[in-house]
């Protein structure tokens, strides 16, 4: 899949809010720069006229300059390597790229070679299941993780304890750069990855808990075909979406037998933990 680079000369503090409102229309990947932001969709959804709408909304309040061009899947690399930092959860998780050196005192250290994958820890969304994650039991579990991205929750998983992963996406490119993680993270679970969706799974193949970090319609859509897969106990972590949208989303998952067990919020995304009755 072929992606386009927005570049968005924009003052730093609207930089968050247009990431969120760019993550809402279907951008999968931003990289903030000392000029405003480089934000990446596939180019089959890049829309202009959306793109258009979403930067008029602030023309009153600063001046938004948006260019794009297609990019080559080999740029990539080099311009995270120029932006990536290392994401720390709390003080045990800190997630990194091979170029980082370690650092000892963090329990959970997970190595993530960031290419064009969503799931670098920098989006909330990301940081909110894996914090989720630390207060879930994950050992001897087999646990899937539904659009993988860059298999940074799966990776987190086995370090927790999970005896079996199994990690899907949509998106190619996402589903190599999975393989690639979890082959660098040395990973004591077995793992594998398919590119397709929750119908892929087998039906009858059973996990203790369930990551689902996609968004609000993929989730209002899919939930109870998670649940068909959930043992009773068993965790669901759902997250992708705005806390305007909890409410629909805890409505779906009550009405497919989860119970709610908690949620928390970061810049107003949302996630919510259920467990299977
Ligand atoms: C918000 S990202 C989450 C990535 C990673 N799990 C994380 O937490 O950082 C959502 C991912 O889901 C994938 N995706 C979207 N719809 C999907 C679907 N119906 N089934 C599987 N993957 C999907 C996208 O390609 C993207 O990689």
């Amino acid at each position: 899949m072929n992606y386009v680079e927005v570049d968005l000369k924009v003052d730093s503090e609207f930089s968050e809010i247009l990431m969120a409102e760019l993550g809402e229309a279907g951008f999968e990947s931003f990289v903030e720069t000392d000029e405003g932001l480089l934000a990446y969709i596939p180019e089959g959804d890049f829309d202009e006229n959306n793109l258009n709408e979403i930067t008029a909304k602030y023309q009153d309040l600063t001046t938004i300059a948006a260019t794009w061009k297609s990019l080559e899947r080999r740029n990539w690399n080099e311009e995270w390597e120029k932006s990536y930092e290392p994401i720390e959860v709390g003080d045990q998780i800190r997630v990194r790229a091979t170029f980082h050196e370690p650092d000892p005192a963090f329990q959970y250290d997970l190595l993530i070679q960031p290419k064009m994958s969503f799931g670098t820890g920098h989006h909330e969304t990301t940081w909110l299941v894996m914090n989720e994650q630390l207060s879930l039991p994950h050992e001897g579990l087999s646990v899937m993780d539904v659009g993988c991205g860059t298999g940074i929750l799966a990776i987190l998983a086995s370090k927790l304890g999970a005896a079996n992963l199994l990690g899907f996406d949509i998106d190619e490119w996402a589903v190599e750069n999975t393989r690639e993680n979890f082959a660098m993270n040395n990973l004591s679970a077995t793992a594998d990855v398919f590119q397709g969706t929750i119908t892929g799974v087998p039906a009858g193949r059973i996990f203790g808990g369930i990551l689902a970090n996609i968004n609000r319609n993929i989730l209002l859509s899919e939930i109870p075909k998670y649940v068909a897969h959930l043992s009773p106990g068993g965790w669901l972590v759902t997250s992708g979406f705005y806390e305007t949208d909890q409410a629909d989303i805890e409505q779906c998952a009550e009405e497919s037998g989860l119970k709610k067990l908690r949620s928390n919020t970061r810049n107003q995304w949302a996630t919510v933990v259920f467990e299977k009755l």
